[in-house]
């Protein structure tokens, strides 16, 4: 079985609160977008409870450490599943903000569930995706949602940027999730998020911001150099995503990655 878990963007982002457990709570808008990587999941005659083998953009961390073993692992002790050989292969940068491992995970929740026949939920699955990331929920259903709580709690929104073309650029800087929230000052929005994003998307450059773009930018400023640029080629909207350090316009017309950014990752796609 081979499925492609695709990228998120974050169209603005509220960090509205710590909570007593040390996370925060936030409010965003997740969109999927067709950035993806590849994962195959296959029948093994091994011993071992699962043969991981990946491709593709480098990880350095144990096999036992990717987020797809660790969604196999929480599964296996769960539901009655036979050893399955894993192949990754990755395309989607991480530490971007573009939430690359966590649909890794989630699509193999859900790719266990549909080839061992398991019947859970999608709220069960929804549950177990929670466990391994505040990020992973979100890609059960992988549709476009305004998310409150950790980024896990969901409500319907209608946006639809079918025909905008997407620029997503990603320099070589890293930035780690918990660092960045650390780093942030939590404040009540003025007006929540769900109600901004119901405006015609020109007006969306002057009211709905990521706030890690206030901490992030100051110590990265080639972070919000890009951020400009994309706007001066003619974003209608252009963000940083998530925690970074990816950075997208929103375009009416189809957009070119230019030359300075040779050194970055660059990727555009029709939405
Ligand atoms: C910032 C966001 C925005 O979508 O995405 P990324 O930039 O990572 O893609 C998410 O909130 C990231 O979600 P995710 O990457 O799954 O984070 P987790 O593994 O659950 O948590 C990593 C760490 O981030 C902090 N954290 C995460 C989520 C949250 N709502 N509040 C937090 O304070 C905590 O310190 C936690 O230990
Ligand atoms: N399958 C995976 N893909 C990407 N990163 C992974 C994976 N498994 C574990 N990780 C670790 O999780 C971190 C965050 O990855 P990811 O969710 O893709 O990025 P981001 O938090 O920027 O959205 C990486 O720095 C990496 O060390």
């Amino acid at each position: 079985m081979l499925r492609f878990p695709n990228a998120k963007i974050n169209i603005g982002l509220n960090i509205v609160e710590k909570r007593s457990d040390g996370f925060h709570n936030i409010e965003t808008i997740f969109y999927p977008i067709p950035l993806t990587d590849g994962l195959e999941i296959a029948d093994s005659n091994k011993e071992t409870i699962y043969n991981f083998s990946s491709s593709g953009i480098p990880i350095k961390i144990d096999d036992k450490d990717n987020i797809v073993c660790k969604a196999f692992d929480l599964l296996y002790r769960k539901c009655n599943i036979p050893s399955t050989n894993i192949h990754l292969h990755k395309n989607i940068p991480f530490g971007a903000g573009l939430g690359g491992g966590s649909s890794d995970a989630a699509f193999m929740i859900k790719m266990l569930n549909e080839k061992y026949k398991l019947e859970l939920s999608f709220d069960e699955m929804k549950n177990l995706a929670g466990q391994l990331g505040s990020d992973c929920p979100f890609f059960i259903a992988n549709k476009p949602v305004f998310a409150e709580g950790k980024g896990d709690i969901f409500s319907e929104i209608h946006i639809d940027l079918s025909g905008y073309y997407i620029l997503l650029v990603k320099p070589n800087i890293h930035i780690s999730t918990p660092e960045a929230y650390s780093r942030v000052a939590p404040s009540q929005p003025n007006k929540s998020l769900k109600e901004l994003i119901t405006e015609p998307i020109q007006n969306w450059k002057n009211l709905i911001f990521n706030d890690f773009e206030n901490s992030i930018f100051p110590n990265h400023p080639k972070l919000g150099n890009i951020k400009n640029d994309l706007y001066n080629m003619g974003a209608v909207y252009a963000s940083m995503s998530g925690s970074g350090s990816s950075l997208f316009g929103i375009f009416k017309d189809e957009p070119e990655c230019p030359e300075i950014w040779s050194e970055c990752f660059c990727w555009k796609s029709r939405l």
